[in-house]
């Protein structure tokens, strides 16, 4: 029996008294839960409803890569939003939805501020532990004259993997290999809606600013040497924008709207920080 169930997806989210997640459509296979959503988007669904799948055929990631989608393995999710924002305002909610991911791992997980499986954000799109991707999130906007229409808000999230085909096995994990047990998708999926509701809203109300502390303490980028659109440096933290701040090679300041980093060096871990007291850290932005 399989542990995606939308029965048990609309119970749960009732339980936990979810703003969005209906309606839920779980399909056992799809070409792209995004592509659904879309869809669903443009012939009028409301804000909220989700669209999940056991396996995606054509599941895609950030600059057209493929998104390893087997069946019984893990999250696919998307879900269709329509935020009352100007089209320049979203960018950040990449960030935002990531924090969302990320507190929902550690509570299933177990992980507290200063555990070593804190999940951490690694800017623009990905959540990680232990330095490894976990989760990737993929934000798509359809606009009608101008305007957002809708936001398709695509997470996939390892859970059960046990293992990955060889060219992600050296930077991919899963909930199962971090060593959570007993783990039910259509549970995840229920939080992950949740909580996807409650940090839309808080969003559209109030933009970055309530995230900003939280994206401080999970970024795993800072003081972490990369390279980005074009510019080699060292991370030094996320602006109140959502820009990237980079401090180049020169000393210059840049700050970097979007694009893929490439680091070199190991990632900073989430809670640091707070490990190491307050205040520590300041001087890195
Ligand atoms: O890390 C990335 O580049 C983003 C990956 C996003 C994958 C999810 S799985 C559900 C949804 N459907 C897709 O085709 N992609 C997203």
């Amino acid at each position: 029996m399989s542990d995606l169930d939308p029965l048990r997806i609309e119970a749960e989210l009732e339980r936990l008294g979810a703003s969005i997640g209906r309606p839920v459509v779980v399909a056992s296979v799809t070409a792209s839960t995004n592509d659904d959503a879309r869809r669903a988007a443009s012939g009028g669904a409301p804000h909220g409803s989700a669209f999940l799948a056991d396996a995606q055929t054509q599941g895609r990631g950030r600059s057209g890569h493929r998104w390893h989608s087997p069946a019984g393995e893990n999250l696919y999710l998307s879900v269709v939003l329509r935020p009352k924002l100007a089209p320049q305002a979203l960018p950040p909610l990449a960030l935002v939805l990531g924090v969302c991911v990320a507190r929902v791992v550690d509570e299933v997980l177990g992980s507290s501020a200063t555990s070593s499986t804190r999940a951490g954000v690694k800017w623009p799109n990905d959540v990680l532990v232990d330095g490894k991707k976990l989760a990737g999130l993929l934000v798509e906007t359809t606009l009608r004259g101008g305007t957002i229409d809708a936001v398709i808000a695509g997470i996939g999230l390892n859970v059960h993997a046990a293992s990955f085909p060889e060219e992600l096995a050296p930077r991919a994990t899963s909930l199962h290999a971090l060593g959570g047990r007993g783990l039910d998708r259509s549970s995840i999926a229920a939080r992950l809606l949740a909580e996807i509701g409650h940090v839309a809203r808080m969003f559209e109300a109030h933009g970055l600013g309530p995230f900003l502390a939280e994206l401080e303490d999970r970024d795993v980028l800072r003081g972490v040497p990369l390279d980005v659109s074009g510019v080699s440096g060292t991370a030094a933290g996320i602006d109140p924008e959502g820009y990237l701040r980079v401090i180049g090679s020169d000393g210059t300041k840049h700050r970097i709207g979007s694009g893929s980093v490439t680091t070199h060096g190991p990632l900073g871990s989430p809670g640091a920080r707070i490990r190491r007291g307050p205040g520590a850290g300041e001087a890195a932005g």
